[in-house]
């Protein structure tokens, strides 16, 4: 392998000036021990040639410039395929067709704020019943849509579902709460057509258990009436004696139990169709990096669709995903990386530590309109402020990684069903946790970066919903505000003037521990 760290994988350049940080994290993981291995994971592995490839085209400004110097041809009922010197009578039909139906998508997309970049990028879904029309979806699908009360596509879904129909990957960035799980669980229902007893054929990494089993539901849910081998990935199933022949279509894990089962397990997963990795970029950090390694690595099956989704895509992490993607589509909703606009963001000034349960115990005597979540720094902030709350009449309960998974269970469950008003947590549940009415997150403790931000008050205004969020800042945290106040003003919150003209500070990783005062 290369000895230059600039060089990530098959040759690819890498900008050493814009990915300066980066560039050090991937110096630092090839020094230690398993570093070699680690870089070469990312290889996408060959795909077959199975049909005429595509040029690519020229990126420019309109839409209409896909197909400038093509001619068209239907390959299928749902895809239509640009190829160059189509010299066919109906050639100038077809082409003027497409051109047309070019036209309407952009029209589209516009209206429904979707962002494309990409070759060939099939029509967006206007409406679910498009599901049945151009991909003969199954009527258990859209029963159990209607079911769920799911009528309408969300622009996500919109644009996701037909590309990963079309047997495209793809790496999406949508605000939170707007339906990236179906985005992904839904075209791999329909990919999959039917329950088999061949191996894992799809999986879904998520970064925290709490995630994973709130994604498995949801796909039971989805494939209700068709039987489908849905699988969590559980201590329990991992130590499953037989556990590699146990018949599975779906496998929803962390990455850390995924590893365990491919390395201590046996698990093959050289037969996964579908990958997905969702909230990319927490997978895409160090912690995690490893472990999501060695699982892309064993999903080697060639014609394997990646995809991956966020509502934070970092430059740094689309960079990465291009080089173990094939021809992947991006989707962007609205503008990448910003807070979803259904929520009412506030920062509250409180001085110092000791000002923080002052203006938290003020902020409920004013009002208290639970379900609140509030975010600390960490677990012994988390147990911290749980002690000062526990003996008011309030009912309030806790999560972090500390607790055993039953009573992390148990936290999550009571506060879904409204046993529990206010939920002390830490950042083990920011991600993609999708807890219904959510009315206020309140920022106990100042994030840690814009990302955190973003997903932390996620919880709140979900799926159209409004919602609130507060933060709590205080002198220390003031060098770090103008980043939060960014995105504040970018998703149409008023903020002060001399906050947005505070000096540019980067966030400073590991920041020290706040002490409870
Ligand atoms: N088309 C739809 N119409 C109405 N509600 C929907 C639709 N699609 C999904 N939902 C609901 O929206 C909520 C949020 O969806 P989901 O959890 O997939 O969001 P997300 O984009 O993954 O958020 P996060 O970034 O926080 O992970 C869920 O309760 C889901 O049932």
């Amino acid at each position: 392998m290369d000895k230059d760290p600039s060089f990530l994988f098959s040759g690819i350049a890498f900008n050493r000036k814009k990915f300066a940080g980066d560039f050090a994290r991937f110096k630092e993981i090839k020094k230690s021990d398993d570093s070699e291995e680690l870089l070469l994971e990312y290889k996408k592995p060959e795909v077959e040639a199975v049909e005429k490839p595509v040029k690519k085209r020229k990126r420019k400004g309109s839409v209409s410039d896909h197909v400038e110097g093509f001619s068209v041809f239907k390959r299928s009922k749902t895809e239509l395929v640009l190829e160059e010197n189509d010299e066919t009578e109906k050639a100038p039909q077809r082409k003027k067709g497409l051109h047309i139906q070019i036209e309407r998508d952009a029209i589209f997309r516009k209206k429904h704020n979707i962002h494309t970049s990409g070759s060939n990028i099939p029509s967006p879904l206007q409406d679910f019943s498009e599901l049945k029309s151009r991909y003969e979806c199954k009527p258990y699908i859209l029963r159990n849509l209607a079911e769920l009360g799911i009528k309408e596509p969300t622009p996500i879904q919109m644009q996701a579902i037909p590309i990963l129909v079309s047997g495209r990957e793809c790496f999406a960035c949508a605000p939170t709460g707007s339906g990236k799980t179906l985005a992904f669980v839904c075209p791999m229902l329909l990919k999959l057509k039917r329950a088999s007893k061949d191996g894992v054929r799809a999986v879904i990494l998520c970064p925290t258990r709490e995630l994973a089993s709130q994604t498995y539901r949801e796909c039971k849910k989805l494939a209700k009436g068709k039987k489908f081998y849905i699988k969590l990935m559980t201590k329990q199933l991992v130590n499953t004696a037989e556990f590699s022949k146990v018949p599975c279509d779906i496998l929803i894990s962390t990455p850390l139990r995924l590893k365990f089962a491919i390395t201590k397990r046996k698990l093959d997963l050289s037969r996964v169709e579908y990958l997905v990795l969702d909230e990319s970029d927490k997978l895409f950090e160090l912690g995690l990096l490893k472990q999501v390694d060695a699982v892309v690595k064993a999903c080697s099956n060639p014609s394997i669709i990646r995809s991956l989704f966020s509502a934070t895509l970092p430059d740094t992490v689309e960079e990465l995903a291009r080089t173990i993607m094939h021809d992947a589509v991006r989707v962007i909703i609205g503008r990448k990386n910003s807070a979803s606009e259904s929520i009412k963001q506030k920062l509250v000034f409180v001085g110092s530590e000791e000002g923080k349960l002052i203006a938290l115990r003020q902020t409920f005597e004013e009002s208290l309109n639970p379900p609140v979540l509030i975010f600390v720094q960490n677990k012994e902030r988390a147990k911290n402020l749980y002690e000062e709350l526990k003996f008011s009449d309030i009912r309030v309960d806790v999560i972090h990684s500390d607790l055993p998974q039953l009573q992390r269970e148990n936290a999550v469950d009571n506060f879904r069903a409204g046993k529990t008003w206010i939920l002390i947590a830490t950042d083990v549940i920011a991600r993609g946790m999708d807890f219904k009415g959510v009315n206020c997150v309140i920022n106990y403790d100042f994030p840690d970066s814009s990302s955190a931000y973003i997903h932390r008050i996620g919880r709140s205004g979900r799926a159209g919903r409004r919602g609130h969020a507060v933060t709590f800042y205080t002198e220390a945290d003031v060098r770090y505000l103008k980043n939060i106040a960014n995105v504040m003003k970018v998703s149409g919150c008023e903020v002060p003037e001399w906050m947005l003209s505070l000096p540019k500070q980067k966030w400073r990783k590991h920041r020290p521990k706040r002490e409870f005062k």
